[in-house]
């Protein structure tokens, strides 16, 4: 029998005191010298060739480039592993870390120990109550009322991604900001805002490929100019919004009201202007672009589903009585069979795509070693479609996997759109409302007609999207 050191691909470890022979992680063939795997994965699409490298891997591997390595994770039970704040903490990814060019104190990018984030964050909580949410809700419906009416008058097929971008954005802008980019009635609401493409392009260039990024210093150069422009405009628009911002008199304090106005509860002193401009940026783009996301992800699952998008109907007409413009904040929340819906486009789609986590301490991980402050990428997708969880239909889309049974309690880490812990999504509930809002809205004012001919492709700009959606809608009065 060969002894404990001759055996290929294997470590020692100690692990809760008993001492176990762990072997190295599995990784993708055709690793290169010096620059690892940067063959393995489709340099546009990461998070959909991680998901699928795990179908023939495994659902936990590694990923080298250059020095660095990089542990995948696509199993819900590898995902429970990582939930812990006091054993695992947010790492920061290559998009994530390039948005900090925008500000580096956003929510999103910004440490957990840096001061600036805990001060903002306290700041920015109560903005996400059910008191805060109640404010935003006529503003939510004021939008998308503007969009249906636009809608109702346009006979061409709709360019889905670009109009839920608008929409979201706009209702971002107007219930956090009291800022409004344009009435989406006005005909030249349609898809190309110039906010929305400055952003885009902006996540483009935070979502170029690793192997690009190393020729910034030559051709690069005249795409990192007009990135700089693009980042030095919306820093500006941020400003404009900010001395725009009135005093809060009603008592009702929008996101940006309040972090004008409101002290850190912890150390008493009020955000700096500079922090408040990056949370503007952090909210403006990481509050629309997600969003968006999941409503065309559900847009185009609903045109493949009447069955789906008559139940829908049938539960407005319960709730509402039959019209839908009158939703209440209260009622928004009774569209049960709906928030499935959205539940299970997030679970098939999770825009986010995955977030990344590093242990605290040397540890274990599905029965490999992960060193201290190595990254670890939840990838969401694989978690999300994990078998063993979530059936061998995983892959398709059923809203009834979201019928409460505590007999079939998941476990936590099987489905985290939103991500994990401390770090999770501020915009949790915001989002959520939103999103059930605008789809009662769609879903009972037209009737979705699919381009038969279109075959799903999935974009990622740091967040995944349906590419190329385009949808004839049919007005149902
Ligand atoms: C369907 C919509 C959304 C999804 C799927 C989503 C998902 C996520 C995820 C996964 C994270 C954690 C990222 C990480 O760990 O690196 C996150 C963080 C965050 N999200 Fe969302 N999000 C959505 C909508 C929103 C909205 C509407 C807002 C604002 C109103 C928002 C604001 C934020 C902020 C500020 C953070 C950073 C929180 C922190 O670390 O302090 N998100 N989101």
């Amino acid at each position: 029998m060969p002894s404990k050191m001759s055996l290929p691909c294997t470590t020692l470890t100690e692990i809760e005191g008993r001492c176990r022979v762990v072997s190295e992680l599995p990784g993708p063939w055709g690793r290169l010298p010096m620059l690892g795997d940067v063959l393995a994965l489709n340099p546009r699409k990461p998070v959909q060739s991680m998901a699928k490298l795990s179908e023939s891997i495994g659902p936990i591997y590694e990923l080298r480039f250059g020095p660095k390595r990089m542990v995948i994770i696509n199993g819900a039970e590898l995902a429970d592993t990582v939930q812990s704040d006091s054993q695992w903490e947010k790492a920061f990814g290559p998009p994530i870390r390039r948005l900090r060019m925008l500000g580096s104190s956003g929510l999103i990018v910004a440490s957990t120990n840096d001061p600036q984030w805990g001060a903002a964050h306290r700041v920015l909580m109560p903005g996400f109550t059910r008191e805060s949410m109640r404010l935003y809700h006529p503003v939510m419906t004021d939008v998308v009322s503007e969009l249906i009416r636009r809608w109702g008058r346009c006979s061409d097929p709709i360019d889905v991604a670009g109009d839920m971008n608008t929409v979201t954005l706009e209702i971002m802008a107007r219930a956090g900001f009291g800022y409004s980019f344009a009435n989406l009635d006005e005909p030249s609401a349609g898809t190309n805002m110039p906010v929305v493409n400055l952003m885009l392009d902006v996540l483009r260039y935070a979502s170029r490929p690793v192997s690009i990024e190393l020729l910034d210093a030559t051709i690069g150069r005249a795409a990192r100019r007009r990135n700089q422009l693009n980042v030095a405009e919306l820093q500006r628009l941020a400003e404009d919004m900010i001395d725009e911002c009135r005093p809060d008199v009603a008592g009702a304090p929008d996101l940006l009201q309040r972090m004008m106005e409101t002290s850190d509860p912890e150390t008493r002193q009020p955000l700096a202007r500079s922090v408040v401009r990056d949370q503007v940026l952090t909210f403006l783009i990481a509050g629309h672009e997600t969003s968006a996301g999941t409503l065309t992800f559900a847009l185009h699952l609903l045109s493949h589903r009447p069955d789906v998008v008559k139940r829908v109907r049938q539960e407005i007409d319960t709730i509402t009585g039959g019209d839908p413009t009158t939703l209440a904040y209260e009622q928004v929340a009774k569209l049960r069979y709906l928030r499935r819906v959205v539940d299970e486009t997030l679970r098939l789609w999770p825009v986010a795509g995955g977030f990344f986590r590093r242990p605290k301490q040397d540890t274990e991980l599905g029965g490999y070693t992960v060193r201290r402050g190595e990254w670890v990428y939840v990838n969401l997708i694989g978690v999300h479609r994990d078998k063993h969880i979530w059936g061998s239909d995983a892959d398709q889309f059923d809203p009834e996997r979201f019928v409460r049974d505590p007999s079939q309690e998941r476990q936590p880490g099987a489905y985290k759109p939103f991500g994990i812990g401390l770090r999770s999504c501020i915009g949790r509930q915001f989002a959520l409302h939103e999103i059930v809002l605008t789809l009662a809205h769609i879903l009972y004012a037209f009737d979705l007609e699919p381009d038969l001919k279109y075959r799903l492709a999935v974009d990622e700009l740091v967040t995944l999207k349906p590419a190329g959606l385009r949808m004839r809608l049919r007005s149902r009065s």
